[in-house]
Parts: C-alpha cells; sequence; structure tokens
C-alpha cells in the first residue's frame, strides 16, 4: 500500500501541511516535509486524532474559541496542555502562554484531536506553563518526555536520546507508551513526572535510587504532605506512586490526560511535573478527564502552588517544571544548586530527606540527581564531557559523527600511526632513530631532522612507496596519556625487547596499554647483535603474555632487530604494513577540513605557541582556523620533521603549527572551523567547560567509592595497581591480596604492577580504567600526586602489608568504614591572663595561627611540651563580644576550662575530620 504524504493526509484532515507537520512534530515524528510520507500507523493515529477530534470533542473548541486568551493569535500556542501545577509559581503567573513555533493553529480547523490516551508526547522536556486565565479543559499533564532532548523546533539528526518508541507508532497503545517494567524505558528515570506520563506504574523506576526506598522517606513523606498538599496522594508510597500516570487516575486511564489533544499544545515534560500535577493532585477525582471549570482549578493551582514552594525538610526551594538541567558526569549538588539557583545547603538537606547523605561538593551518580530533581521538577540529563562536547560542535553546526558518515564514500588509504614501546634501556630511543634512517625521502632530500613528536618515514613495500608515521616519544607515558583523554592515535604499537634481557616489567606494562586499548603490537627483538642475546627466549617469554608468534603458530610478527647496528629496519616495517593491513582498515577522506589531535605543544619563545598536530581525517592547510582543545587560532605555517615548510598535511601526517594563541595539551583533539570568529568561540565554550569540569567534584575512585559502588550494585570488580620499593614486596602484596575471598561478587584485578615510585604513567592508567593506586613504601614522583589529585585518583599508602590488606579486604566487603583524623585548625599565644570570678581564667591571646573557634578541642602547650590535652574553648571573645572565631592576627579572650595557663603558653585546637584510610 502506498504510504500517505504530509500533504495528503493534512488535505483529508482539512487542515496545512504545516499544521500537521508541527503536530507530527510534537508527536515526536520527524517528518521532513510535506511531501514526506507518514507510515501507516501512524497515519491511522493521526486520523483518529485530528479526524475525530472536530466531532469529538466540540466543547473543548468552543471552550477554546471562547476563552479569552492572553495571547490571540492563532500561533499562540494551542490551549495549553499544561494545565498541571507542575509550573513553578512564577513562571505561572509571570509567563504568557509562549508562542510555540510547531504547534498547529487549531484555528478555526476543528481538528483538536480529543485527549488521547497513550500520547506520549515522547519528546517535548519544555514544559509550559499553563496560561493564566486560559481555561484549560482539564488536559492532561504532562506526558513525560521520552527524551529530555531536542525541543520540537530543533531539528537535530540523529536518534533521540528518548529512544525510539517502539514500532514507531506513539499512538499504538491506548495506555501511555507501556515501557518494559513501567520503567522509563531507556531514558534515565525521571521521577518527577511521572505525572501525566501515563506509565500507569511508576513500579519501574529502574534503579535509581527510589527516595522511598530509602531510610527516612517515610517520615519525609509524611512530614512534607501537609506542604506538598495534593502531590502527596500521587507518591504513594513512591514505587508505584510518585504520581506516575496510573497512581492516581483511576486505573484504567492512565495517560488519557496526557495527550491533552493533537492540538493542544504539546504536552511538555514533565510539566505535569510536580508532584501532584497529576490531576488527583487536583481533585478531579481520578477521573481521567474531570475537566473542571475554570475557578476550581484557578483554586487548585493557587493552592497547590502554595503548597509546592515551601518544602522538604523545611527548605524552601523554588520548584522546577519539568524543564532540563544538564549538569556534567562527577558532578556536585553544588554545581546543580549553581544551575537552579539555589542554596546548596538546601539540596544537601533535600537529599537528606531523600535518604542519602551528600556534601554540597561531593560527585553524585546519575540516579541521585535523578532522584533529586524529580523531586524538585526537573528533568536531570547528566552529560559526558564527550557528548557535551560534541553537542558544543554541534551548535556550531559541526557534527562529526555525520561526518564520518559522510566520509565512508570518499575513503582513501591512509599511513599507519606506530607507537613504539618497551622497557627502560631495550632500545626505544635508537630504534626510532634508526627507522628514521630508513627513509628514502629523507635521505634523498637531506633536511636537518627535528624532533616535533612525531614523523613520517617512506618504505619500498612490495615496489609499491609507503608512508609510516612513528610518534616520536618512546615509551607509552604518551600513550597513556593520550588514551587518559580519550584519544587514540595509534593503530599499531612496537614492542622493544632487548634480547639480551628479557620481558621486563615495562615490558608487561607495555602490552597491558597496548591490549587495553586494543592495538595490535608487533615486537622487535633487539639488541640482537649482542652475543648474549636470545631472540627465541623472548618469544618464548612473551608467548605467555599472548603474544604468540607466528612461527609458532601465533598470530604476533616478531622482527629481530639491531638499532644500533640499524639493521631488521625494512623487515620491521614490512610486519608493520603487514599487520596494518591484516588487522586494521585505515582510511580516513582526504578531500575535507582537518580533523585530528595534539600529539606535542609547547610555547617557544620565538614562534608562540607550538604544536605539533597529527591530521586523522582531511588535509589542514596553512590559512585554516583551526580550535585544538580550548586553543585556537590560524595556521600561520606548517613544518615536517625535517623543518621543511609544508603547506597542507594530510591524514596521518604529523606537522608542527605555528599559529595558535595558546599552547594545547597533547591529546588535546584539532578541528577545522569555518572562521575565526568560529574557532574562537568554540575554544572559548571549552575553556569554560573545562574551568566548571575542574570545578566540579574528582572523578575517580576511592575506596569510598568502591564501597559506596559496591552497595549500590555498581561495580564487582576492584581494579588495583600496585607499587613497591622492591619487587619481593610487590609480589607478596599482590599474592595476598588475590588471596582475599569476598565471595563470588567481588574480584578483585591488579591491573598492573611494578617497581619503583608511583608515576604518571601508574595514575593515567588508574584515571582510565578505574584503579585504585597501592603504593607500598613507595611515593609519588614529583607532580603525580597533583596529577591523581586532579583526576580523582586515589592512591593509597602503605608501609605494612597487613594494613593494606586489612583495607582491601574491607573495600571489598563494602564495610569500609570512615576513619577519624585530627586536623590542627589554629593556635594562639596567651598574652595576658585576666582572673575574672566569674569565667575563671581568661587567656588573653593573640591568634598566631589557622582560626581558632568556639568549642573546638584544644590542647595547652607549654614550653614545647602538652600540659593539658583534650580541653574545649569553653567561651571565645573579642572585645566585649562572644564571637564563634577569631582568625589568625587578632586578639581575643579565651577560655579553657583550665586553670593552670601562663603567658606565653600556646594554645592549639584541631577538628576532628573524616579521612581516607591508609
Ligand atoms: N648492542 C646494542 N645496543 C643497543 C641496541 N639498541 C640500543 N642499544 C643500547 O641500549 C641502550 C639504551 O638504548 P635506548 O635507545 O636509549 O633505550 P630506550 O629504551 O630508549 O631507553 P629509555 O629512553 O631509557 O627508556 C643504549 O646504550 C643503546 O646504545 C642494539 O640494537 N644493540
Amino acid at each position: 500500500m502506498a504510504k500517505l504524504r504530509v500533504h495528503e493526509l493534512a488535505k483529508e484532515l482539512g487542515i496545512t501541511s504545516k499544521d500537521l507537520l508541527a503536530y507530527l512534530k510534537e508527536k515526536g515524528e520527524f517528518v521532513k516535509a510535506a511531501s514526506s510520507t507518514i507510515e501507516a500507523p501512524i497515519v491511522r493515529q493521526v486520523r483518529e486524532d485530528l479526524g475525530n477530534k472536530a466531532e469529538a470533542n466540540p466543547a473543548k473548541d468552543k471552550e477554546k474559541t471562547s476563552t479569552p486568551k492572553p495571547a490571540s493569535s492563532p500561533k499562540t500556542s494551542v490551549p495549553s496542555p499544561k494545565p498541571t501545577p507542575a509550573s513553578t509559581v512564577t513562571e505561572a503567573k509571570s509567563k504568557p502562554a509562549e508562542t510555540k513555533p510547531g504547534i498547529p493553529t487549531p484555528g478555526p480547523t476543528p481538528a483538536r484531536p480529543a485527549p488521547k490516551p497513550g500520547m506520549p508526547g515522547p519528546r517535548r522536556p519544555a514544559p509550559k506553563p499553563p496560561k493564566p486565565g486560559s481555561p484549560e479543559p482539564p488536559k492532561a499533564t504532562a506526558p513525560k518526555p521520552a527524551s529530555p532532548a531536542p525541543r520540537p523546533s530543533a531539528p537535530r539528526p540523529g536518534p533521540r536520546p528518548g529512544g525510539p518508541r517502539p514500532g514507531n507508532n506513539p499512538y499504538a497503545s491506548t495506555q501511555g507508551m507501556p515501557r518494559p517494567g513501567g520503567g522509563a524505558g531507556p531514558r534515565p528515570p525521571r521521577g518527577r513526572g511521572g505525572q501525566g506520563q501515563g506509565q500507569g506504574s511508576s513500579g519501574g523506576r529502574g534503579s535509581r535510587p527510589n527516595p522511598g526506598m530509602m531510610p527516612g522517606s517515610a517520615s519525609f513523606t509524611r512530614d512534607s504532605a501537609p506542604a506538598r498538599g495534593g502531590g502527596q496522594g500521587q507518591r504513594g508510597g513512591n514505587g508505584g506512586g510518585r504520581g506516575r500516570g496510573g497512581g492516581n487516575r483511576s486505573g484504567g486511564a492512565p495517560g488519557v490526560q496526557q495527550m491533552p489533544g493533537a492540538f493542544a499544545g504539546p504536552p511538555r515534560g514533565g510539566r505535569g511535573g510536580t508532584r501532584g500535577s497529576a490531576p488527583g493532585a487536583f481533585g478531579r477525582g481520578g477521573g481521567p478527564r474531570g475537566g473542571k471549570g475554570r475557578k476550581s482549578k484557578r483554586a487548585k493551582r493557587q493552592e497547590f502552588e502554595e503548597q509546592s514552594a515551601p518544602a522538604i525538610g523545611g527548605v524552601s526551594i523554588p520548584r522546577g517544571n519539568g524543564q532540563e538541567v544538564r549538569i556534567r558526569q562527577g558532578a556536585s549538588l553544588a554545581d546543580f544548586a549553581d544551575k537552579i539557583n539555589v542554596n546548596p545547603a538546601a539540596l544537601v538537606t533535600v537529599l537528606f530527606h531523600l535518604g542519602e547523605m551528600a556534601t554540597a561538593t561531593q560527585s553524585l551518580d546519575q540516579g541521585t540527581f535523578e532522584a533529586l530533581g524529580a523531586e524538585l521538577g526537573y528533568q536531570i540529563s547528566v552529560v559526558s564531557p564527550e557528548d557535551e562536547d560534541r553537542e558544543l560542535l554541534e551548535s556550531f553546526d559541526i557534527d562529526l559523527d555525520a561526518e564520518e558518515r559522510s566520509d565512508a564514500d570518499s575513503l582513501m588509504p591512509r599511513p599507519p600511526v606506530v607507537t613504539v614501546m618497551g622497557h627502560v634501556d631495550h632500545g626505544k630511543t635508537k630504534l626510532l632513530d634508526a627507522i628514521r634512517s630508513t627513509d628514502v625521502v629523507e635521505s634523498e632530500h637531506g633536511g636537518i631532522t627535528q624532533h616535533i613528536g612525531a614523523y613520517q618515514v617512506k618504505v619500498d613495500h612490495d615496489g609499491t612507496p609507503r608512508a609510516v608515521t612513528f610518534i616520536d616519544t618512546p615509551g607509552h607515558e604518551a600513550f597513556t596519556a593520550m588514551r587518559a583523554r580519550g584519544t587514540k592515535v595509534t593503530d599499531i604499537a612496537i614492542l622493544v625487547v632487548a634480547a639480551d634481557d628479557g620481558v621486563m616489567p615495562q615490558t608487561v606494562e607495555a602490552i597491558n596499554h597496548a591490549q587495553a586499548a586494543d592495538v595490535p603490537i608487533v615486537v622487535a627483538v633487539n639488541k640482537v647483535d649482542k652475543e648474549e642475546a636470545n631472540p627465541d627466549k623472548i618469544r618464548g617469554q612473551l608467548t605467555e603474555y599472548g603474544l604468540v608468534p607466528e612461527e609458532y603458530g601465533g598470530d604476533v610478527m616478531f622482527v629481530d632487530v639491531s638499532a644500533k647496528n640499524r639493521q631488521g629496519m625494512p623487515e620491521l616495517l614490512e610486519a608493520v604494513l603487514l599487520t596494518a593491513d591484516a588487522a586494521l582498515d585505515l582510511s580516513a577522506n582526504p578531500n575535507t577540513e582537518a580533523r585530528g589531535v595534539a600529539i606535542e605543544a609547547n610555547l617557544d619563545r620565538g614562534r608562540g605557541a607550538v604544536a605539533t598536530m597529527l591530521v586523522e581525517r582531511g588535509t589542514l592547510h596553512v590559512g585554516d582556523a583551526v580550535v585544538v582543545g580550548s586553543a585556537h587560532g590560524r595556521v600561520r605555517a606548517m613544518f615536517d620533521e625535517n623543518g621543511r615548510n609544508v603547506e597542507e598535511a594530510t591524514p596521518s601526517r604529523p606537522v608542527q603549527v605555528l599559529g595558535l594563541t595558546s599552547v594545547p595539551r597533547a591529546g588535546d583533539s584539532f578541528l577545522v572551523a569555518s572562521d575565526d570568529r568560529t574557532a574562537r568561540q568554540i575554544a572559548d565554550k571549552r575553556a569554560a567547560a573545562e574551568r566548571q569540569a575542574q570545578l566540579a567534584a574528582r572523578r575517580g575512585t576511592t575506596l569510598e567509592d568502591f564501597n559506596r559502588m559496591l552497595e549500590e550494585g555498581k561495580v564487582d570488580t576492584l581494579n588495583l595497581i600496585i607499587k613497591g620499593d622492591v619487587s619481593g614486596a610487590v609480589e607478596a602484596l599482590e599474592d595476598s591480596l588475590l588471596k582475599i575471598d569476598v565471595g563470588e561478587d567481588v574480584q578483585l584485578r591488579v591491573i598492573h604492577r611494578g617497581v619503583g615510585a608511583v608515576t604518571q604513567n601508574d595514575v593515567n592508567l588508574a584515571t582510565v580504567d578505574n584503579a585504585v593506586i597501592i603504593a607500598f613504601n613507595v611515593r609519588p614522583a614529583e607532580r603525580v600526586q597533583e596529577l591523581a589529585n586532579s583526576e580523582g585518583v586515589e592512591i593509597k599508602y602503605y608501609t605494612v602489608i597487613y594494613r593494606a590488606l586489612e583495607d582491601i579486604e574491607q573495600a571489598m566487603k563494602g564495610m569500609l568504614k570512615p576513619i577519624y583524623e585530627d586536623i590542627d585548625q589554629g593556635s594562639a599565644e596567651i598574652r595576658q591572663v585576666f582572673r575574672s570570678g566569674k569565667f575563671g581564667n581568661i587567656a588573653g591571646s593573640i591568634v598566631r595561627k589557622g582560626t581558632i573557634k568556639r568549642g573546638a578541642k584544644a590542647r595547652l602547650v607549654r614550653d614545647g611540651v602538652v600540659l593539658a590535652d583534650n580541653l574545649t574553648i569553653e567561651s571565645l571573645r573579642r572585645e566585649k563580644d562572644d564571637v564563634t572565631e577569631v582568625r589568625e592576627g587578632f586578639e581575643c579572650g579565651i577560655t579553657l576550662g583550665f586553670k593552670d595557663i601562663r603567658e606565653g603558653d600556646v594554645i592549639e585546637t584541631w577538628e576532628i575530620v573524616e579521612k581516607a584510610r591508609d
């Protein structure tokens, strides 16, 4: 059967194609143009909705036309669907009916569909407040948007995050979008909303912490009942409740109201939102359409609004109306508070009442945010940094995924990009030099070798010259650093193993890194010129690590080389190309704007910011406007590894680029923007996002995190990196750790172990694999602790094995208890002692360090000896006033409840804080 086109159906229904398109869009159907076809089930449903509407609901139409709307333009939104109480007070009051692009004008057309059961109105996040004075028929509570994302007017390509509706037929059911398990389907459960979502049951809200299940929630419910009024009913014990559709509408009609009629305007997401927004909240007696008169409705709304502001646990938080709040992964309550403009402390309280405790700055998971958002009337979308960046680029009309797809037709082979890794002194640097010297082109043209971080050599492969790009930073530091940043530039790893030595710790490390990144390995068995060289031993050893030589029946190519004598280089390059051809499909579209990665960057006194960029796709030209991470600029000049000027760089070509306004980081990706301004704007936005991310809570894993995640059932494997002072200790520790058995549910995995200080590399690896680093009798190398802190990686220091075992075991059992530590707060020197009958001896003091706080624990020190411990700052005065704290440099009067005080004594105070165990 031929599919109907939009204009045909519109004609049939007596409306314009534009209206129909808008209507379809509102329903989440992305239909492009009047000439687009519509799937049969949709047609059926639209006919039902729009066709029937006129006859079915004349009253509504009448009401609508007679309604003195504040905004009478036909464009102005359709009778607001949102009767819902969900809107914030302010919004409801202040926002006039907004003009809603994309909403078909009902106008005179009779085509207002009856509220349609089961119309999930899948995607409109933006809730629309009821227009003041716009007496709506009790239209549905907002159906829950299945997706937080695109507004109807934003024709974003790509699947909606909410996921496809089943069968592409949103109208299919008479019930509201049944989702498996009654849950919110693929989309993260949004608490709030249930209302109107017609989900019938909210039971399946997935795994997010359900406040109702949490301790204290019962009392919360009770406590807040008076405040929340109507909504309360809905929550009905949150499992099934929370106002989610079914709860309040007597059974069969869930969803009935949520579809505010086709032309009734988009059922905006969440609007139903606030708890209690469901019809029942208004005392509609559960009748799905209990259409009340205007007055009653207003009264109800007012009532609701009064109830909805002051709320939880005594804190007053302006309620959202289902609007989307986007927060970064790992964000904290403070971040969320910032977005919705409330005091973080208030959110701490609300969360507490939801049964969860967190500090304002602690990083929270998605589920917790969603629960909280639901509670407050916001639809929370947690976005990863990658998504965030993707969206940022999309806002500049740059769609990397689409580019990739469109590249598919113009792919050309590109050279492999190779990284050389291996143990210290096994010859990585020498090998890179030797390979470089094989470059036929270089030897022809001369040029002065420049170490720019990467170079390309041309080799003769079966009579054809082929290029291979080498990352010129030996070792896996650069490799993991980039990987930690989500960048993968290496196609193939050459593992260098000295034939006179054998497999060493860093050899294993390199294997781990390459394998973790899914990068094929070619083994260069080096130093075969040495007498004691035993290449076969290397082959045998590496077999144990899963690298089985081809000659042993495996699939890894081993090449014997002597970097020193520059022997075996052609064979090695040959092996690289063969491996690339066999295992990888290396291609890119050279005929487009360049994208790639910065692999090295520095500030040169004379030349400014200099970055070596590896082109991954397209061609980079001198003059291009580029943005690299949060740096930008125009390519002023480019040089190759021989210091020669180049005008353009094709895929896999590394070039040194001048012209950036600031120094990017290694691993930052770059792209060519349409103009300088765009490049700058993207860079600025990224810089802002970075700053935010830095402010946001740390992301790594700590044993305490692990504990929590374990409780939440999120993890079952604790990844560890063990570093120690001697290999015996490391082995002993690993052995003992692996013997810890806390049952099958929790596994321990040592992803890396080694002797020596904790290095940047360890931290990078821990970042990537969410591992905790166990440092036994070793400390971090310089600046590594800083890196660990910034990456949120926990390094646990131990000097006694059993302490480490104890901690890990506790963590694995999910029983890690916090430990407390005394932290010095401040100290004051007694300058004069005042006797006071009333207060005892008062120490006239000056605060020498930190802050002295009333109530703090204190000790009295005389001549370096603690005279009395466990005292308390009983009173604290500045002049005549009682104060709670006095800062460094200020004088104050202190009573300690201890008589023997003298001039010159020092009062030290401390506080007890929870501390990570070590
Ligand atoms: N005999 C012999 N010596 C070699 C060979 N390759 C490297 N060497 C020597 O081994 C030592 C280490 O070589 P490098 O290239 O610096 O080793 P590396 O792996 O880069 O070392 P790090 O940079 O410290 O990690 C140097 O003294 C080299 O001269 C070789 O093929 N044969």
